[in-house]
This record gives structure tokens, C-alpha cells and sequence, in this order.
């Protein structure tokens, strides 16, 4: 048997004793909730089907980049011209500044980069892994893309690799690709694995022209209809339309699967390389783990045909592993916090936050205080948000390609006022909270901002007093911390003790959003329509906001009762609305209902993300790549 059938035939499905083990043991700790941790709770159940342990160590990662060039592009229907994989590859491993570089850093894991196929001399590359099977593939448009002996050979590569990888003691593997045209043959490779046609899967790529989509489209059809891909022979689709990348991907997912060890993918690429692994051995996919939605128009079709629910939705469009790093890091902490919850009640970990208690005072809060706010809230600083555009423009990826987290960079570089926002910035977390906050509650926020590296305070509301109290309780506090934290994580929890963790989400909503999620009343209005219980709670929220935007700190909200809060207070206050990130489900879709500033951390995380991009990628000057010469990037990328 060759290397390739030896390890398909060794692949198992997931052990699940483990995992319905932890399933019901949540559920006692979460009171019956399965809701709660939203699809944080199917990362961690997976993950711990894979490993077949309670309480794995947290993964040693390692970001595996498999660059290959592709016979396709000379049909035009990449924005980039070929010679940008090579350049890309150098990037990595010279410059250190390419997006795998920043988000390998970003998450910790060791990174590699892989020759599966270069179209050019790449001797002069230091530490770059030569697999080459050949000066790239074939023009699929024209005939297939490779032989089927390549294709199996790809496929061997990419398992050697995971079985040395594995050897050296990684066990999550997170695999990304560089070749310049793949979104063409992934496209292919999902029409084929879902019975799709080229216009359902053909996307934008490295952010093509109108025009050339319609061409990429015609060559996707044309690819199919001229090689006859077999939809459920996994090697000949790779050979037909693939790429080799793609196939070492594909090998990569199957040898991790054969020793037990989990793969986190990444875009529509490594969705692309999975399907082929799936046609394989189906048994693969429970090794998987989907990271991010991305923007590429295969990636919706090849996650469900893969059966896998992503994470998060950034509007990323680039490979390179950036979403799978991410992914990594939320892994990271709903393993901690699974520790924590599986200790409870006789040895919880220590949470020293520091509390803030409201006093019996009633201050007065006119509307000349409200005024004070709005007029003297900072402006952006426009200069810093433009340069820090142009660098975010020029750095050594497509156009556009990094989504929200370009977004989170530009707006923080005009809070701060500082075009180049740095890693690592100081961050808190505040918590409204009842009178008690329960073991329970204080356990996951801790678990959760000690992950995102937050100092937490819980800040106890008094009921009995007018709005103005909490507003002003809320207002103080915000003040103080964003003198000293650029980002802030606002959070409310157990505000009515008695009630269930995200009643004050469901009571809010049912009392403030139409039935499509609309607001419902005015700005003026919806405080006297707010249930006196969470009158407080929301008071508090506002004024916290509206403090915090005001000594420009970055507000991260938490869960959906402050999204309904922020919603309104952006309505009440239009300047505030720069200073608010929208974590859920703007970017997260997890649908944790758990508050108390989960989600709030796991944007925070989503933030420090967005600072290394800035601060670790290298621009196209400063690495020699190729600019675009087609799409948005054409007019705008400068050598
Ligand atoms: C500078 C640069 C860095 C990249 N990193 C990933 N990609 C991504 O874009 C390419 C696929 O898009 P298409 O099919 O339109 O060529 C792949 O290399 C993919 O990894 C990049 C592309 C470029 C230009
Ligand atoms: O989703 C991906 O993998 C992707 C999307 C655009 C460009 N390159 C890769």
C-alpha cells in the first residue's frame, strides 16, 4: 500500500465518549443552557473528540504555508500577476511581512512555508521546505492540471509534512497556500464536490474587476466541462482542476486525521483542499475545525458540504491562515474556561477584580451635563485614520482583503490619534453587575478577560435610586478606567439575580426591537419603556459609553442586551458611534449568549489581531511584491 491509502485506511472518526461526557457536564454547570457558549461549545466538543482527553493541553500550533503557482493564471483572472507567489514566498521567509508572518505571531504558532511548486528559481530562499513537483500546474482551461501520479504525490507531500510536524510535537495544524490563481481551481474543486455551477462558486479572489469575474467564470466552465472532473474521486479532481498546494493541504488534513490531531481551516481555499481530503476518507472531517465565513463565494458551499459551522465573519479574502489564527486563539480560551467549568464549585481559580460599589447618592444629572458630552466629544483624527489606510492599502496582500479587521486599525488609529495603533495596548473590562455576581459568572469572565489580557472591574448597581444615579455610576467609572485603558470592554451581567444568565438580553429585546430587530421607540423615549429592573443596568450602560467615547477609549460591547443599549445610545448620541465596536454578531457568529464580558474579550482578541496585521505585515515597497494591476488595487497599491 502506498503512503496515501495506508493513512486513509488508519483514519477513524473522532472518539465521542469524551465529548458527550463534557456535553453533559456543561449542561449541569450551565444549568440546562446549551445555548450559552453558542458554537464555542461545539470548538470545544470537537476538540475534544479529537484529542480524547478532558483536558487537553492548550494546542502547540503550527501555521504550515504551501505555495504553488498555477497554469491558470495565464488565462488573466487573478488582479496580481504570477510572479507574485514567489515574491510572496520570499516575503515569508526574508522580509518576515506577510500576513501568515503577523497572524502566526499574532496566535503563537511556529510557522513554516512549503515549496509544492513554484513557477521560479527559489534556491536562494532560506528555510523555505522544497516539495517542488513542478514548475507549477497546467492551464486546467486547456487540459487537467497535473497527472494523477502529482496529484498523489501533492497529496503524500502534504502528509509527510503533518506526520514531521506531529513528530516534532505540534498537534493543530493550521494550513494556508500562496499561488497566485488558486481561487480559480478551488472554485473548480467546489463545484465539483457540492454539484455546483462556475457562477455559483466564482469569486472575486484578490479582488478581480467586473470583467475579469466574467472571464474567471468562463474558464471555471470551461475547465469543467473540458476535463469531466469525477465528483467523488478526490484524486482526480485534484489532478483535473487542483493545485499542488492545494493537494499538500488536502495530505496535510488526512495525516493529521490519521494521528488524531486537529486541522483549523481557513478560507475557501483550505475548504477547498478539505473537500478533496473528504472525498478521500469522509471520516477526516471530524478532525476539522472551521475558523471564519469568508468572502469568497465557494466558501459558504464548500463548509456545509464539509458539515462545519465557522466562527466568526470578517470579510476576510486572503488565505494565509489569518482567520484559522484566530480561530486558534478562541480555542485557546474556551479550553481554559472548560478547565474552569469542570472545577467548579471546589476549586475555582482566582478572580481579582477589583469592585466598585454605587452609593446612595442621588446626583444630579441635567441636561446642560448631557450637553457637556456631546459638544465637547473629540473629533477623529482624520490624518491619522488616512495614513493608516494608505499603509493598510500598501501592505504586501490583495486590496481590502483583511475586511473588518482593516476596519477596527483605521478607527483606532483616529481614536488614539496615532496612525501606527500598537500591539498590546492596555485594556479593562467593566462589568455591571447586581448586587452579587454568582461563582459561576465570576469564573468565565475571568477565564475569558485573562485570556484577552483585561483587567476586569465588576461594578455593582443599587436598585431604588433614579437613572441618573446609575448613569452617573456608570459615567464615573468608564472616566476613570479609559484614562488609563485605549480599550474597554463594556459588559452587563446578573442584574436581576434571580433570573436566568441572558434574560436581560431577552427582556430587552421583547421590550425595545420590533419583530425584525429594529429599534422600536426613540432616543427620547425608550428609557420609560425599558423594564424598571434593567432601568439601572441600561442607565449605567449609557453613561459608560458615553464617558468612554468622550476621553476616547475603543468600546468593545458584550453581549446582546448591549447591543440594544449601544444601539440606542448611538441613536441618543451619533458621536459615539466611532468609538464602538460591534462584536456580535457584526463579526462574531457564535451566538454566545452567555454576558458578562465573553464576547467583549473575544473582540478584544479580534482587535490585538488587527494591531499585529498593522504592525507585523511589511508593505509591497518594503518587500518587492508585485502591486495589482487590476480591480480597486490597480489605481491605489504602489510599488
Ligand atoms: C500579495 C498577495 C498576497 C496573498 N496572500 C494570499 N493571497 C491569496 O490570493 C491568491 C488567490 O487569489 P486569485 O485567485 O485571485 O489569484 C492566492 O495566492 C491566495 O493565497 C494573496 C494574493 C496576493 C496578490
Ligand atoms: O478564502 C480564501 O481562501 C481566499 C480568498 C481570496 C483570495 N485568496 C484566498
Amino acid at each position: 500500500m502506498s503512503l496515501l491509502e495506508q493513512t486513509i485506511a488508519i483514519i477513524r472518526p473522532a472518539s465521542h465518549e469524551t465529548a458527550s461526557a463534557a456535553a453533559t457536564r456543561l449542561q449541569q454547570v450551565l444549568e440546562g443552557d446549551d445555548t450559552a457558549l453558542g458554537r464555542l461549545r461545539s470548538l470545544l466538543l470537537r476538540y475534544l473528540a479529537i484529542t480524547g482527553e478532558r483536558h487537553p493541553q492548550a494546542p502547540e500550533k503550527c501555521t504550515i504555508i504551501a505555495c504553488a503557482d498555477h497554469g491558470v493564471a495565464a488565462e488573466g483572472v487573478s488582479a496580481y500577476p504570477a510572479e507574485t507567489t514567489v515574491q510572496m514566498t520570499r516575503n515569508y521567509l526574508i522580509s518576515r511581512g506577510g500576513a501568515a508572518n503577523a497572524f502566526a505571531d499574532y496566535c503563537g504558532a511556529e510557522l513554516l512555508v512549503v515549496d509544492m511548486g513554484i513557477a521560479a528559481d527559489t534556491s536562494d530562499i532560506p528555510d523555505l521546505i522544497d516539495a517542488r513537483i513542478a514548475s507549477g500546474t497546467a492551464n486546467m482551461a486547456q487540459g487537467p492540471a497535473m497527472t494523477r501520479e502529482q496529484a498523489r504525490q501533492a497529496i503524500e507531500t502534504g502528509i509527510d509534512i503533518a506526520n514531521q510536524v506531529i513528530d516534532e510535537g505540534f498537534d493543530c495544524l493550521l494550513p494556508g497556500e500562496m499561488g497566485i490563481a488558486n481561487t480559480t481551481a478551488s472554485a473548480a474543486i467546489t463545484a465539483v464536490c457540492c454539484g455546483l455551477a462556475a457562477p455559483d462558486v466564482a469569486g472575486r479572489g484578490t479582488n478581480i474587476s467586473d470583467e475579469r469575474l466574467q472571464k474567471k467564470t468562463r474558464i471555471i466552465e470551461q475547465a469543467l466541462a473540458l476535463n469531466q472532473p469525477q465528483p467523488h474521486d478526490g484524486l482526480d479532481i485534484l489532478a483535473k482542476v487542483g493545485g499542488f498546494e492545494l493537494g499538500a493541504i488536502a495530505g496535510m488534513i488526512l495525516g493529521a486525521a490519521a494521528r488524531q490531531r486537529t486541522v483549523i481551516l481557513d478560507g475557501a481555499n483550505t475548504a477547498a483542499a478539505a473537500l478533496i481530503a473528504q472525498a478521500l476518507a469522509p471520516d477526516c472531517v471530524d478532525y476539522l475545525l472551521a475558523s471564519h465565513q469568508g468572502a469568497e463565494k465557494s466558501h459558504v458551499h464548500s463548509l456545509k458540504k464539509l458539515g462545519l459551522e465557522p466562527l466568526m465573519d470578517l470579510d476576510l479574502k486572503l488565505g494565509e491562515a489569518c482567520g484559522s489564527s484566530l480561530a486558534a486563539t478562541m480555542l485557546d480560551a474556551v479550553l481554559t474556561a472548560w478547565d474552569v467549568l469542570d472545577k467548579l464549585p471546589q476549586d475555582p481559580i482566582e478572580t481579582p477584580f477589583h469592585q466598585e460599589y454605587m452609593r446612595h447618592a442621588a446626583p444630579k444629572i441635567t441636561d446642560k451635563t448631557f450637553d457637556f458630552y456631546l459638544r465637547t466629544m473629540q473629533d477623529l483624527d482624520r490624518d491619522a485614520m488616512e495614513l493608516c489606510q494608505q499603509r493598510i492599502d500598501n501592505l504586501a496582500k490583495p486590496i481590502y482583503s483583511l475586511g473588518y479587521l482593516e476596519q477596527i486599525a483605521v478607527e483606532l488609529a483616529g481614536i488614539i490619534g496615532d496612525e501606527l495603533p500598537e500591539c498590546g495596548m492596555d485594556r479593562a473590562l467593566l462589568v455591571f453587575t447586581g448586587r452579587h455576581t454568582s461563582p459561576l459568572q465570576s469564573q468565565l469572565t475571568a477565564a475569558f478577560a485573562t485570556h484577552a489580557g483585561a483587567e476586569v472591574t465588576l461594578a455593582h448597581l443599587r436598585d431604588g435610586l433614579p437613572p441618573t444615579a446609575a448613569f452617573d455610576f456608570g459615567r464615573e467609572h468608564a472616566e476613570l478606567l479609559s484614562l488609563s485603558y485605549p480599550l474597554l470592554g463594556l459588559s452587563l451581567t446578573e442584574i436581576d439575580e434571580d433570573a436566568p444568565f441572558g434574560t436581560a438580553a431577552s427582556e430587552l429585546r421583547a421590550a425595545l426591537l420590533k419583530e425584525d430587530g429594529s429599534l422600536r421607540y426613540a432616543a427620547d423615549e425608550f428609557l420609560q419603556q425599558t423594564p424598571e429592573t434593567y432601568q439601572p443596568a441600561v442607565s449605567a450602560i449609557i453613561g459608560a459609553i458615553i464617558a468612554a467615547a468622550h476621553n476616547s477609549s475603543f468600546i468593545l460591547l458584550d453581549d446582546e442586551a448591549t447591543e440594544i443599549i449601544a444601539r440606542y445610545t448611538e441613536l441618543l448620541c451619533p458621536a459615539v458611534r466611532p468609538y464602538i465596536l460591534h462584536v456580535q454578531p457584526a463579526m462574531l457568529q457564535t451566538g454566545i449568549t452567555l454576558p458578562g464580558g465573553i464576547i467583549a474579550s473575544l473582540g478584544l482578541g479580534i482587535t490585538e489581531a488587527a494591531m499585529h496585521m498593522l504592525n507585523g505585515m511589511r508593505t509591497f515597497a518594503e518587500t518587492k511584491v508585485a502591486v495589482a494591476s487590476d480591480g480597486p488595487g490597480a489605481s491605489i497599491q504602489k510599488k
